[in-house]
């Protein structure tokens, strides 16, 4: 009973990640949305600057110290561990959607392209930085990323195996390239505004932060093998070096 539970509670999980990924989308790019990074109410900018930086550090705060392995053992004496990543998945989401609710737009250019063909080019990066950050979380291992493999693994009673360590693709030239899908996303726009450069600042500060996070963890977890792949492989610009 308690795997079933388990189960349906990180189907839930996974499916309201997957409407406020759907949405980030949306939010960044003005597609679609009923409110995206650029529309809603305009009031004064200080106030929008305060609470857009409280909504971006709330993300980053719940991201950084959840994802930490000391924090997940601690957790992990209230939470099922089965049931842990979902709970991480669900609370991420739920912020996210707070943060599209909340966000106020700050109007006004920073820069604008008009040329159609260079308007093109970077629509064009925009998608290609989605569609590098979904390929990646399947190269990755997407099911466990998102908390669906660690219930299934509940109810069939069964152990999840060790996490391994993978360069398949992207993470043959980039260590992070998740990350690179973000900041393509995030920095791709023909319009900039003054509250899309401070989302844009904001997660790329907070992407950097997370990488000097993680790879603490993966050198822990992987020792030796991480710290050579750090040497061989670029962090966010595509690189490698051939062992000799
Ligand atoms: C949100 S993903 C981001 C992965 C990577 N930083 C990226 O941008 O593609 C974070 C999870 O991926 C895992 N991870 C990162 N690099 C990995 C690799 N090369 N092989 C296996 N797991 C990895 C981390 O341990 C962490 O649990």
């Amino acid at each position: 009973m308690a795997g079933v539970i388990t189960l349906i509670y990180g189907i839930v999980a996974y499916l309201i990640f997957l409407g406020s990924f759907l949405y980030a989308v949306g939010f960044v790019g003005n597609l679609v949305v009923p409110k995206s990074i650029d529309s809603g109410i305009v009031g004064s900018p200080v106030e929008a600057v305060i609470v857009n930086t409280l909504l971006l550090g709330l993300f980053a705060a719940q991201h950084s110290v959840m994802a930490r392995p000391a924090f997940k053992r601690w957790w992990t004496r209230l939470v099922p561990s089965s049931a842990e990543r979902s709970t991480y998945v669900l609370l991420a989401s739920l912020i996210l959607l707070l943060l599209y609710w909340q966000w106020r737009p700050i109007p006004g250019p920073v820069w604008t392209v008009e040329n159609p063909l260079w308007t093109a080019v970077i629509h064009g990066v925009f998608w290609l930085g989605w569609a590098i950050l979904l390929i990646s979380t399947w190269l990755i291992n997407h099911f466990e990323l998102f908390g669906l493999s660690q219930a299934f693994a509940a109810l069939r009673k069964k152990e999840l195996p060790p996490p391994v360590f993978r360069t398949p693709l992207f993470y043959k030239w980039v260590r992070h390239p998740i990350y690179v899908g973000f900041l393509l996303a995030f920095w791709a726009t023909p319009s900039m505004t003054w509250g899309h450069l401070l989302f844009s600042l904001g997660t790329t500060g907070y992407i950097l932060l997370g990488i000097f996070l993680e790879e603490r963890d993966l050198v822990t977890l992987f020792g030796d093998r991480y710290r050579l792949y750090r040497k061989q492989v670029g962090m966010l610009f595509p690189w490698r070096k051939v062992a000799e």
